[in-house]
């Protein structure tokens, strides 16, 4: 890790009630330690069912927890709710797998994007909340009569991305991306990905980035922890783990990832080296 950490978990554990008469509870997650430091991605991997999306909910107090402790900036955020929980939204964001779920379809993006900055507290005038948006809008590569438009009027890239702005509108300290880019297609995803990236070189927010998918995980994200019925067996460089897989779940994980597409990658490289060329 690099840097202070700006999440960290110490000993998580979910436990959930069984529904048979006298059973004890099932236990998804069984004590889940690690940090993420400041302007960091660190990939949360596993197979369907191994606890990655109740780690990411405990985080956001969206399920209850068991055991141990989840701190933000060091500030100890395990068990807060209502209006406390609520003022974390500043800091704490999160991005799902589904940006047709996550938007209000009867709201212009415009009022979605100003929410976030209209919180109580907020000190913005009018004109300040319109230049943020514009600002937001061009950011993520829509164009700014984009705010007078309803979700339904985007395609899924475009809402992922509106999902997106929507997110960093607070320069949050901690995004915990869900599967962000699992509902598009491969090059809307590299866009997204790419879209993150940028987003973190400039508002300096950490990612928990969650995802089953190990071919996004070595160029995306700095570490990888490698979660097992949910359990961490595995973390380290996301190269290394990748690459020089030392338990023998990750091997099995790695080897079933589908192969990188040469063809893919070579034009992806292409596109970012024109991006920066053209940005200096
Ligand atoms: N509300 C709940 N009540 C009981 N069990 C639950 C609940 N939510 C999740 N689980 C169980 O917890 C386990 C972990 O689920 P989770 O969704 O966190 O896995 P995941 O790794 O994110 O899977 P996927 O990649 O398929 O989304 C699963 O066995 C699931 O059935």
């Amino acid at each position: 890790m690099t840097g202070t950490p700006v999440l960290r978990l110490d000993g998580l554990a979910v436990r959930y009630p069984s529904r048979g008469f006298r059973r004890p509870p099932t236990t998804v997650i069984e004590d889940v330690s690690f940090e993420v430091g400041e302007a960091e991605t660190v990939a949360l991997v596993g197979e369907s069912g191994s606890g990655k999306t109740t780690i990411g909910k405990a985080v956001l107090g969206l399920t209850p927890v068991s055991g141990g402790r989840v701190l933000l900036a060091g500030r100890d955020i395990t068990r807060l709710t209502g209006r406390a929980r609520r003022l974390l939204s500043s800091d704490l964001q999160a991005i799902f797998q589904n940006p047709y779920g996550s938007l209000n379809p009867a709201l212009p993006v415009g009022r979605t994007l100003a929410e976030p900055l209209l919180t109580s507290g907020s000190t913005l005038s009018r004109a300040e909340v319109h230049e943020h948006i514009a600002d937001l809008l061009r950011r993520v590569g829509l164009p700014e009569d984009a705010a007078g438009r309803y979700p339904a009027q985007f395609s899924g890239g475009q809402r992922q991305r509106i999902a997106i702005a929507r997110a960093v509108a607070r320069r949050p300290r901690v995004v915990i991306c869900d599967e962000p880019t699992s509902a598009l297609d491969v090059t809307t995803q590299a866009a997204a990905l790419d879209l993150l990236a940028e987003l973190q070189r400039t508002f300096g927010c950490a990612y928990l980035f969650i995802t089953h998918d190990l071919a996004v995980v070595k160029e995306f994200a700095a570490r990888t922890l490698v979660l097992q019925r949910g359990r961490i067996v595995e973390e380290g460089p996301s190269a290394e783990v990748c690459e020089r897989p030392r338990h023998a779940y990750t091997r099995r994980l790695v080897a079933a990832a589908p192969v990188p597409d040469p063809v893919l990658q070579r034009r992806r490289r292409q596109e970012r080296t024109d991006m920066r060329a053209a940005t200096g």
